[in-house]
């Protein structure tokens, strides 16, 4: 038998796990999303546009592992790269499938729509190479398949996204069938000599060390270490703290969880007791001038042993070729047990601030804000916090067991977070969704919310109204960072039409917001948009900080 290229590329994304794909239609791609469609396993989710698409898409795979959107040739992909830069920078398997124009125009040496007007049509095929780990072309249908599981298999080991251009006059033709899922699944295993060096060395090093601490990053997530991770944890006993983009990746009501660890910024003081230890242990790490606070708390080299995604590197010691998951797991079993951080930390763990409730009739803050956002987590909460002060108030929140915080704390694109929530929803429908995000992202990519009304996504937005870019005032203040104010509430109505569920409300008091949450819990049938106004300067203390130490590290003189 055979099958079409459609849908060859149908039956693999339903093979890896994929329900719903983001599409915007365009008339190089109708005939795949109709191959994709005639896949009863596939359903598709229209967004506004591509950009939304692509953030969507790596919103769902944050939820379900991997993602695919579908657009069209140069006008569509050229937004989706926004999205795909994303998945590149936070390690998300993200597909990116272009329809692309009829494999005749070049030789008929054809002037085509839907381009820059040039006869050379690979200049999109040769921008998305820099921006996945494979990307492909698929101009003949014996050599489909190919190319088509090459990507997929790229994506899924790398955990970075992909690219798969179909020209519009491939989708519909035949050829070979799959063959069986597990040839595009297999992975290299680490290797068995190189990981047990790794482990006895790692573990010579930490065992010679007084006082080591385990420092969480966000590599733990597309590694599929989490388990390994918490594993060596109690098994060493010692202190754990997070990077920013790692919370929620090591549950915040263990016993030796200390808190994220951000420089000045750091929340329970897990920068005293990092600074105090002799060895941190960085799993899944990756340190930026934002994830350090501008470069102000990255720790010496030789303080550091750091084990990535497919190698592990110490002072004097490097070994290629073995997964993060294996080398945790294996050293768990070989570390001593050295809880001399624990001990140390409970001496200046600092206790918990108990935040007063404001007077309902006084004017909201951000404090009171945040304090009654706290209340909303649970343990099937999912708090999306959009780039902004919603970082540091995300940042701030203490999460109950099983709840999870999701960031975009290397893209740090606005916007992401609408789509992004919106996407994540359709892969995990049964997950609470709290979404925390400034008035500025809210502009980039409002009408995401029209698909959470269409879809009836019960997702809770928090947009916090301070006037303006006042992560950008506290970095670097301007002009520039005044935007035109929007009535947002009342987008709701327009983006109900009549027959939505969605709700809107402005809050000015704490009364009045401690009302709009009683009736965002009982709105199931569509999202809650609370806009809450407080003033433009009443941001975090943690982001003034922030702001100044990244924005010094922003002037350094050219060398
Ligand atoms: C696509 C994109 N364009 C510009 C930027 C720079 N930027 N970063 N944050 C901002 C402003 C964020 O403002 P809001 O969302 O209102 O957040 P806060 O006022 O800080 O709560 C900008 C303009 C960015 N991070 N992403
Ligand atoms: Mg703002």
């Amino acid at each position: 038998s055979t099958t079409t290229i459609g849908g060859y590329l149908a039956t693999r994304l339903e093979q890896i796990g994929i329900k719903n794909h983001f599409v915007v239609p365009g008339d190089y791609n109708l005939v795949l999303l109709d191959k994709l469609q005639e896949n009863p396993n596939l359903d598709e989710v229209n967004c506004c546009n591509e950009l939304n698409c692509s953030f969507a898409a790596e919103g769902y795979a944050r939820a379900n592992g991997v993602a695919a959107v579908v657009v069209t040739f140069s006008v569509g992909a050229f937004s989706a790269f926004n999205g795909i830069g994303s998945a590149c920078g936070e390690n998300l398997p993200v597909i990116l499938i272009a329809g692309s124009p009829n494999t005749n125009d070049p030789h008929d040496h054809n002037l085509l729509h839907h381009t820059i007007g040039t006869y050379d049509l690979d200049y999109e095929f040769e921008m998305a190479k820099k921006i996945t780990c494979a990307a492909v072309q698929v101009k003949h249908a014996e050599d489909a398949p190919r190319l088509i599981d090459h990507a997929i298999r790229e994506c899924l080991s790398k955990q970075k996204p992909c690219y798969i251009e179909i020209p519009t006059n491939m989708s519909a033709v035949a050829c070979a069938p799959p063959g069986p899922i597990e040839g595009v699944l297999q992975q290299l295993p680490s290797e068995e000599n190189t990981l047990k060096a790794a482990v006895d060395a790692a573990a010579e090093l930490i065992n010679s060390r007084l006082k080591p601490i385990l420092l969480a990053g966000p590599k733990l997530k597309c590694a599929g270490a989490q388990h390994a991770f918490l594993r060596l944890a109690e098994s060493l006993g010692c202190a754990v703290a997070v990077l920013p983009s790692a919370k929620s990746l090591f549950p915040e009501d263990h016993p030796q969880y200390v808190g994220v660890y951000w420089g000045q910024v750091s929340t329970k003081k897990a920068d005293a007791i990092l600074e105090w230890s002799d060895l941190t242990v960085c799993a899944g790490c990756i340190f930026t001038d934002y994830s350090t606070t501008g470069w102000t708390s990255l720790q010496p080299a030789a303080h550091r042993l750091e084990a990535d995604f497919d190698n592990v590197k110490f002072p004097n010691h490097y070994y290629g070729q073995i997964k993060l998951k294996d080398f945790l797991d294996a050293l768990a079993d070989k570390v001593t047990r050295n809880d001399s951080s624990m001990e140390e930390y409970q001496r200046i763990r600092p206790s918990p601030t108990l935040v007063q409730a404001a007077e309902p009739t006084a004017l909201i803050n951000r404090k009171e804000m945040a304090r009654q956002i706290q209340q909303l987590i649970d343990s099937n909460t999912t708090l999306f916090a959009e780039t902004g002060d919603s970082w540091f108030n995300g940042i701030l929140m203490d999460l109950p067991h099983g709840a999870k915080f999701e960031a975009e704390m290397m893209w740090g694109s606005i916007g992401w977070s609408v789509p992004a929530s919106f996407g994540y929803s359709m892969a995990v429908p049964d997950r609470k969704i709290i979404t925390m995000v400034g008035d500025g992202s809210f502009q980039v990519t409002a009408q995401e919310v029209s698909l959470m009304v269409r879809l009836k996504k019960p997702i809770i937005i928090f947009l916090i109204n301070n006037y303006g870019y006042t992560i950008e005032v506290e970095i670097h203040d301007g002009p520039y960072n005044n935007i035109k104010n929007w009535n947002y509430a009342a987008l709701i109505e327009a983006f109900n039409a009549g027959d939505g569920n969605a709700r809107g409300y402005q809050v000015k008091t704490g009364g009045e917001l401690a009302e709009a949450i009683e009736k965002a819990k009982s709105n199931l049938h569509g999202p809650t948009l609370i806009e809450v106004q407080i003033h433009r300067d009443d941001c975090t203390s943690e982001l003034i900080t922030w702001g100044h130490y990244v924005a010094l590290a922003n002037a350094r003189p050219p060398k």
